[in-house]
């Protein structure tokens, strides 16, 4: 379990993660969302120990994390928005030095490399060099390199950030198969689509404040799971209902173009940004 008491995060006078409480349990697969600089990458790293906290604490399993702890930090692992692998190297080359840099044995890496070229559908390309991957092919070597070490928690900072269609839904695949074998996982997107069709719960941040935790479908429903757009001109406005008789009714009195449609995630995000979630 990752528990966050209070973290805090203050850059000369500015607090990028504002007193964030925040409990994620074994086995879960949670989202962080929230609009530009809300603070997300910043807790990822708070999390991954690559930036300590000005107050407050992490604990994992109860005890607290601290750069001292490597028994803690070997059950965290972290990919970040850089493509932070030597371009030369190919696919083997990547894990073994990986492996190297934790003091594993030789067989293991092989081992765990095997297994996990294989489970990510990457062993055809183990030879090819990172140059020659495709962006989703790095980022799924990323997700590789990151299990190496088998650790229990996977940080992901926007996983699927520029990425095709066909290559999100791939990434999304594996992300649900590992999270299937308990991995715990907590990503950052800005892809409401995503974290809708990944998060068993989500946080809305904001100004490094915790807005609200809770569930895709909770969030949904608290709008109204039917929505009427309403198009006038180049301006859409959007109507939410909790039935779906009110919608048709509401839609049948519309004079003008209109659509009925399910509410999804990314309306409660723009709902949400214009009221309160906005970047000042
Ligand atoms: N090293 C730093 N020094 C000063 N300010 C920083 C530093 N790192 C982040 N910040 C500021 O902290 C705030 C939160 O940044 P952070 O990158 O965590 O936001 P984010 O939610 O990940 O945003 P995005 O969605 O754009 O990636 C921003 O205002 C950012 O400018």
């Amino acid at each position: 379990m990752i528990e966050t008491k209070n973290l805090t995060k203050t850059f000369d006078n500015f607090t990028a993660v504002d007193s964030l409480d925040l409990k994620i349990e074994t086995g879960e697969f949670f989202g962080l969302l929230g609009p530009n600089g809300a603070g997300k990458t910043t807790t990822i790293s708070l999390l991954s120990t690559l930036l300590l906290p000005t107050k407050g604490e992490i604990l994992i399993d109860g005890q607290k994390l601290t750069r001292n702890r490597p028994d803690l930090k070997r059950k965290i692992s972290v990919i970040t928005q850089e493509y932070s692998m030597r371009q030369d190297m190919n696919m083997d080359e990547i894990m073994e030095y990986q492996g190297r840099l934790y003091f594993m044995s030789r067989k293991e890496i092989k081992r765990r490399t095997e297994e996990l070229l294989e489970f990510c559908d990457l062993i055809k390309f183990r030879k090819r060099t990172v140059r020659k991957l495709s962006g989703g092919m790095k980022r799924k070597l990323m997700v590789c390199r990151a299990l190496l070490t088998d650790p229990e928690i996977l940080l992901l900072d926007e996983p699927t950030a520029g990425m095709d269609a066909l290559s999100r839904r791939q990434m999304w695949n594996l992300l649900r198969k590992l999270n299937g074998k308990n991995l715990t996982i907590l990503l950052t997107t800005h892809y409401m689509e995503e974290a809708q069709n990944l998060c068993s719960r989500v946080a809305l941040m904001d100004h490094g404040r915790l807005e609200e935790v809770s569930t895709p479908s909770a969030l949904i429903n608290s709008l109204g799971n039917y929505t009427v757009d309403e198009f006038s001109g180049d301006e859409t406005k959007s109507h939410y209902f909790h039935t779906r008789e009110e919608a048709i009714a509401y839609l049948s009195g519309l004079s003008g173009q209109a659509s009925l449609r399910e509410t999804t995630l990314e309306d409660v995000f723009v709902e949400r940004a214009g009221r309160h979630l906005m970047p000042s």
